[in-house]
């Protein structure tokens, strides 16, 4: 049995499981006997002739992990019988770091789970997987048990009662965010790069244009402002005017060096697409200490963006879900240049939608993620805010573009030398 899952399986357990269905979540957890405790709602619905699976993706590698997790979905969602419903799942060992699986949960009608059975053995004989089935136990649909089939014909695995357990104060994908969905370094986010080359050959010509390391020659004389901000809060529109008005050089992240590469990689799961963008700010950082010996210097979104729309992602339902504030998911990255002074533009929800339509422009998924999903942007902006590191201030981003302006330059002149 492969080194990893023999790990996951010493502290089973011990193991919460976590199922979402439609961002809400039921959670989970094991207990070798049953004291008439309820089973989670999501089974409590169930009938007592259905049966529940759960498969959970259980590689070492990372790479592989990721991009084969969202494989596993259209693998599940073409060969599963109809009548089957497929969620999203995850299982962790609480308050232990890098401890967070990802994998579905599915429910079978009863004239369909032979079939899934055979499905899922073969499954778990090809990939690295770890497969539970779930059954009534008896108290009236009430009881329900895990069977965690054997990884390998020569382990005994134990049967558990499967009890509800209270939510943990945040999402527990909050315990492997670091260095999956945000990079705190340079080295750590070129290293996912460098193992993905052997399955995106374009991962090479992306390491072909990073600097040699994080560290900038010099400390920028002149200020850099950064401008953040949900899609269509007038960021290009007030960046262009800040560059006429202070005479400064315009920057953004991603760099325009990477702009070929970047729809490739946002087709990427989040490890891939995250180290992306991490790569792209410590470009933008070389180019802004250049720049900023010779001009003020304005870039349109930085690390905000990134941390800020990976922790959004990595976390589903309502904000209380985010890791809460001062959690070490928000600190700036010890190695990446810190600007003057970041700005973030706000704007209310309507006047965003009117804005977006009006410019009539080709939506992202993640664009298209904010439109539809109202938590996703609370979310997203929660983040933004609590982000720390260079001084961050909100503007309100509803009036006129040159009221915005002057409002802008007002606190680049109160904040930065200029
Ligand atoms: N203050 C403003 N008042 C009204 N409309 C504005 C204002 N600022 C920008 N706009 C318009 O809103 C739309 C979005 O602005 P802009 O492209 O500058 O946003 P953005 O934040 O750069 O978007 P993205 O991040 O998606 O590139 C554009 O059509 C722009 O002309
Ligand atoms: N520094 C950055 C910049 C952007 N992103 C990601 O790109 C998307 C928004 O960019 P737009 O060009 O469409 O405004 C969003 O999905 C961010 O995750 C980033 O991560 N880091």
């Amino acid at each position: 049995m492969a080194k990893h899952a023999k790990s996951l399986l010493s502290r089973w357990s011990s193991r919460v499981f976590l199922v979402e269905v439609d961002e809400k979540p039921h959670y989970f957890r094991l207990q070798a006997r049953h004291g008439g405790e309820r089973a989670p709602r999501v089974f409590g619905r169930l009938r007592q002739e259905d049966r529940c699976f759960s498969v959970l993706v259980c590689t070492g590698d990372r790479i592989k992990g990721a991009k084969f997790y969202p494989e596993l979905r259209d693998k599940l969602s073409n060969e599963l019988p109809p009548g089957c419903d497929l969620t999203t799942m995850g299982s962790f060992l609480p308050r232990v770091r890098d401890s967070f699986i990802r994998g579905y949960f599915l429910k079978s009608s009863a004239e369909y789970s032979a079939h899934v059975e055979r499905l899922l053995r073969d499954l778990g004989r090809r990939e690295p997987l770890l497969v539970c089935s779930y059954a009534a136990s008896g108290g009236g649909g009430q009881a329900w048990t895990q069977r965690l089939w054997s990884p390998s014909e020569d382990e005994t695995v134990s049967d558990y009662f499967v009890v509800s357990s209270d939510e943990p104060e945040c999402h527990p994908s909050a315990l492997s965010m670091i260095n999956n969905d945000v990079f705190y370094s340079f080295e750590e986010a070129r290293d996912v790069f460098r193992k993905c080359r052997d399955v995106i050959p374009e991962a090479a010509s992306v390491l072909e244009m990073l600097p040699g390391s994080a560290e900038v020659s010099q400390k920028p004389l002149f200020p850099v402002v950064v401008l953040e901000g949900l899609d269509a809060t007038g960021k290009t529109t007030l960046t262009e005017s800040l560059r006429e008005t202070l005479g400064a050089a315009l920057l953004r992240s991603p760099p325009d060096c990477l702009s070929p590469w970047r729809a490739l990689f946002d087709r990427e799961p989040p490890l891939i697409r995250r180290a992306f963008y991490a790569l792209g700010n410590y470009i933008t950082a070389q180019q802004i200490a250049q720049e900023g010996m010779k001009t003020p210097v304005i870039v349109d979104r930085f690390w905000h963006s990134t941390a800020a729309y990976a922790i959004a992602t990595a976390t589903g339902g309502p904000v209380s879900n985010l890791p809460g504030e001062g959690s070490e998911v928000y600190s700036w990255p010890g190695d990446l240049l810190r600007p003057s002074l970041v700005l973030l533009l706000t704007l209310d929800a309507e006047e965003r939608k009117r804005r977006l339509k009006d410019r009539g422009l080709e939506k992202t998924d993640e664009e298209q993620k904010l439109d539809r999903n109202q938590l996703f942007r609370l979310r997203v902006e929660e983040a933004y805010r609590r982000i720390s590191g260079p001084p961050c201030v909100t503007v309100d981003a509803s009036p006129s573009a040159d009221k915005v302006l002057q409002q802008t330059l007002l606190l680049i002149r109160n904040n930065c030398h200029l």
